[in-house]
């Protein structure tokens, strides 16, 4: 199977949106609609979305868009700096505040208390604080936030990449949400194979990156 590492992955995503040509945004939303597609949504009608302020935030933005589109409900957390939003991350935020879509922004122990309540009362807990650009150790609340998931959460699916797990080694940064379903874009990260126990099932789904980009950064990387 043909893996790649996080740096591996960020060169096709930047190859794709600035030689290619298609926009960060289609490519976010393309990975939020493949993470739609690969839930149950007969099933499953309570979603905890908990996202960082990165574009794997962005992506778990665009995801709770289209369940309240579906009719589900969807308590949302963010946690981090909203001051430092990415941009695709901004246009997502900015949409759901247009449709007066309600969210938590974690900071203190209240919201942790709210996060816990929610974790416990919903079907399926979607984390999308960290992927491919998880760069030091989790800590402080980030780091509570990771073990209320972990500890409350009746059903977990990860986005891209377990938050917490170097997408590289598979080594915990200290600590790592423990997932029931991790759905990753575009190729397998390497570390996604050796840890299988925060991993859960690993899914690979395209976000429409073209072939060419995949061989042309291999090729420049080896
Ligand atoms: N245009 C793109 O590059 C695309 C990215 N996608 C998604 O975006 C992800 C990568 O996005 P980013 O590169 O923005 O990175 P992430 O969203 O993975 O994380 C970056 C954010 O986390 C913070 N951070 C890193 N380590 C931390 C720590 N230990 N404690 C607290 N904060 C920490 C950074 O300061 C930054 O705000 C992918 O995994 C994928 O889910 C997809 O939407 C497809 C397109
Ligand atoms: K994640």
């Amino acid at each position: 199977m043909l893996t790649i590492t996080c740096e591996e992955m960020k060169a096709m995503d930047c190859y794709t949106i600035e030689k290619i040509g298609i926009p960060s945004i289609v490519l976010m939303e393309n990975a939020a609609l493949k993470v739609i597609y690969n839930i149950d949504l007969n099933k499953t009608n309570s979603f905890n979305i908990v996202c960082g302020v990165g574009n794997n935030g962005g992506d778990g933005l665009a995801i709770a868009r289209h369940l309240i589109t579906n009719g589900k409900d969807v308590d949302l957390f963010i946690i981090g700096n909203l001051d430092k939003g990415t941009k695709d991350f901004n246009i997502n935020l900015n949409i759901l505040k247009n449709m007066e879509v309600k969210f938590i922004h974690v900071t203190g122990e209240m919201e942790l208390e709210y996060l816990k309540d929610s974790l416990v009362k919903n079907d399926l807990t979607i984390d999308s604080i960290f992927g491919i650009g998880l760069t030091r150790e989790i800590e402080g609340i980030f780091k509570k936030v990771i073990s209320l998931i972990n500890s409350y959460s009746n059903n977990i699916l990860s986005v891209d990449i377990p938050s917490g797990l170097d997408g590289n080694t598979g080594n915990t940064l200290g600590i790592s949400v423990k997932a029931n379903k991790t759905i990753t874009f575009h190729l397998v990260k390497k570390g996604l194979l050796e840890s299988k126990e925060y991993t859960g099932e690993v899914i690979v789904e395209s976000i429409g990156i073209p072939k060419k980009v995949t061989n042309k950064i291999l090729e420049r990387m080896v």
